[in-house]
């Protein structure tokens, strides 16, 4: 394995990892901070024997990842918050249609058309309600541009596994920054796909993909029978990150660029004596609680740091149940926390100070 480093943007280490992990279709719309993506996809795509095209809305091209899914193609779309709400019905209708894909997100501050800087108000909308009806999409949220390149090319995996839609929860700091990638290998074989609508020449029965049950039965089986897989989701792809959490009293919770600077504030804090610690959660859905309950042992406090007005705080919440505080601190707007701030926030928490 070729472990040879190139200097990317994250939005482009993310991009080429798809390629290498067998995407052949890409859709896009431009939107800051995420054009980057779509215009290596469409230097690349041509390259690659695949497909580019710039749809003419982002609704538009999030239903045509859902053709493509449909016959099989490994596919990801591509936008930023107000984009990444417009496909929300789309998404919705691949969950309900049990169809793979990929939806990146590189988060900009909201609501509305709010700004161009980084952001990660949308870990609701990603968690909780990327569109209507009983569902979840699987969540990864990179941290480094390493990671924007490594879980694009799991997300394909997981996202054909489970076959359902798979979000990379990114934002524009991570997506706009340079660093070292080793980018993964190519992809070997691609799974077979005997549910897909890629043509039978009469040998066998059509193969229908769709999201209609007008049998109210039916349709409870179905989510009923996805809900089940979820189940399995959970128990086995949780993945988590945690730095000085072993004896740690304060922990604090963070994801993507937001826990880097956490960690400089849990060195921070160890230096001037405070057992501070630090869970990544990698996986925003599922959520990892088995890596919090691995921190109840020693935890007094949790803190959970986010670019929002706290939005996955609710998880920790959750997590904890009540047996020790959880504490949030966060900035919005596009306004990226300071390890300072971070570590006022930790002093406060340990009773040492802070303002
Ligand atoms: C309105 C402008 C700032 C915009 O949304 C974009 O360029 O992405």
């Amino acid at each position: 394995m070729s472990q040879e480093k190139v200097l990317m943007k994250g939005n482009e280490a993310m991009a080429e990892a798809a390629i290498r992990a067998g995407c052949r279709f890409f859709f896009g719309y431009p939107i800051t901070p995420q054009t980057e993506v779509a215009a290596y996809m469409a230097r690349r795509m041509p390259k690659e024997g695949g497909t580019y095209l710039q749809a003419e809305s982002e609704i538009a091209a999030i239903n045509m990842v859902y053709g493509a899914s449909s016959a099989g193609a490994r596919v990801m779309t591509s936008s930023s918050s107000p984009g990444v709400s417009l496909k929300g019905e789309g998404v919705s209708y691949m969950a309900g249609a049990d169809l793979p894909g990929v939806i990146v997100n590189v988060q900009r501050g909201g609501p509305g058309l709010g700004g161009i800087q980084p952001s990660q108000s949308d870990y609701w909308q990603a968690t909780r309600a990327m569109g209507h009806g009983d569902f979840q999409v699987l969540v990864f949220a990179p941290s480094t541009v390493q990671e924007m390149a490594d879980l694009a090319y799991l997300a394909f995996e997981k996202a054909d596994e489970y076959r359902m839609p798979a979000m990379i929860l990114s934002d524009g700091m991570l997506g706009q920054m340079m660093e070292p990638v080793v980018l993964p290998e190519r992809v070997e074989q691609l799974p077979e796909k005997p549910w897909a609508t890629t043509g039978h020449k009469g040998e066998r029965k059509h193969n229908i993909v769709d999201s209609l049950y007008l049998t109210a039965d039916e349709l409870e089986r179905l989510n009923i029978e996805r809900f089940e897989r979820y189940e399995t989701v959970k128990a086995r792809e949780q993945r988590a990150e945690t730095f000085m959490c072993e004896d740690a009293e304060i922990v604090l919770v963070s994801f993507g660029a937001t826990a880097r600077i956490a960690h400089s504030a849990v060195v921070r804090a160890r230096a001037e004596g405070i057992k501070a610690g630090l869970l990544r959660p990698i996986t925003l859905w599922p959520f990892p609680v088995d890596a919090i309950e691995g921190c109840m042992g020693c935890a007094k406090a949790f803190l959970s740091v986010e670019m929002n007005m706290g939005q996955m705080v609710d998880d920790v919440r959750l997590a904890v149940n009540g047996r020790v505080p959880v504490e949030f601190f966060g900035r919005t707007g596009g306004i990226i926390p300071t390890p300072d701030e971070v570590l006022d926030a930790i002093r406060k928490l340990a009773g040492k100070g802070g303002e």
